[in-house]
């Protein structure tokens, strides 16, 4: 279980984020919406240890981990995957997979790779960076996958891809949380994020707005309210 709780967060002297509480329980998909500048990055960068918060608590599995180094909770099972791709783009698939995977894993993760997105396994040897926006996506989606992570923090994955990929990942993202893993889900495609969603935050100015199950929104003019569009 991740937990932020009552987190005031900022960067520098701008304030941010206000008395933030959320829940991303075991084997649970929960996600995140907002308008733009609602704090929705901010709350993934505190939950990865990217950003301290100034005053409340980040928890993991109840153990208080605020201020810890990002590098001790990915130890402590939380992957981020950021907005605009984590691979490294001046090596290869194989290579990117490698620095990721557990030593004498190489091929296993290769096939897992290959069989997952068979353009990875087309593509072992192209440079990351020279992939399209949609491949270098599913290699960071892989690249988190075999980290085994408990949780996953997802930054608008699907962001600028073609319907088809979109449609690939979200596949993927099922997978991920049948296999266990929790995933925090920040998405720009609201109803595709709320058919994976157990649970639903929506964040207003980097105050939690509504916390509930999607269904509860039904009926509500919420998004109209709070994401300047409808679903
Ligand atoms: N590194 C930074 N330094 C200063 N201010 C920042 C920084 N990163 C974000 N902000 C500000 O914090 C606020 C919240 O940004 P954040 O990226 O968390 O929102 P968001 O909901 O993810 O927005 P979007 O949907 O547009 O990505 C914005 O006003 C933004 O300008």
């Amino acid at each position: 279980m991740l937990t932020l709780h009552e987190v005031h967060a900022g960067y520098g002297g701008t304030r941010v984020l206000h008395d933030v509480t959320l829940h991303v329980p075991p084997g649970s998909i929960v996600a995140l919406l907002g308008a733009n500048g609602a704090g929705k990055t901010t709350v993934l960068r505190v939950a990865a240890g990217l950003v301290r918060p100034t005053s409340g608590a980040l928890l993991v599995d109840g153990e208080d981990v605020t201020g810890w180094p990002p590098h001790t909770l990915v130890d402590q099972g939380v992957c981020h995957v950021p907005e605009g791709r984590g691979v490294f783009p001046s090596l290869t698939v194989r290579e990117n997979l490698v620095v990721q995977c557990k030593r004498g894993d190489e091929e296993k993760t290769f096939e897992a790779a290959a069989s997952v997105f068979p353009v990875l396994g087309r593509r072992m040897d192209q440079l990351a960076g020279t992939m399209s926006g949609g491949e270098q996506q599913m290699l960071a989606l892989m690249r988190a996958y075999i980290q085994n992570p408990k949780t996953v923090l997802l930054d608008e994955v699907s962001m600028g891809l073609a319907p088809i990929i979109v449609d690939e990942i979200f596949d993927f993202l099922r997978t991920i949380a049948a296999g266990g893993a929790s995933l925090l889900l920040v998405e720009q495609y609201v109803t595709k994020a709320l058919e994976l969603a157990d649970f639903v935050y929506l964040l207003h100015k980097g105050r939690v707005a509504f916390a509930g199950e999607p269904g509860e929104l039904d009926g509500e003019d919420l998004f109209a309210r709070y994401l300047g569009h409808a679903a």
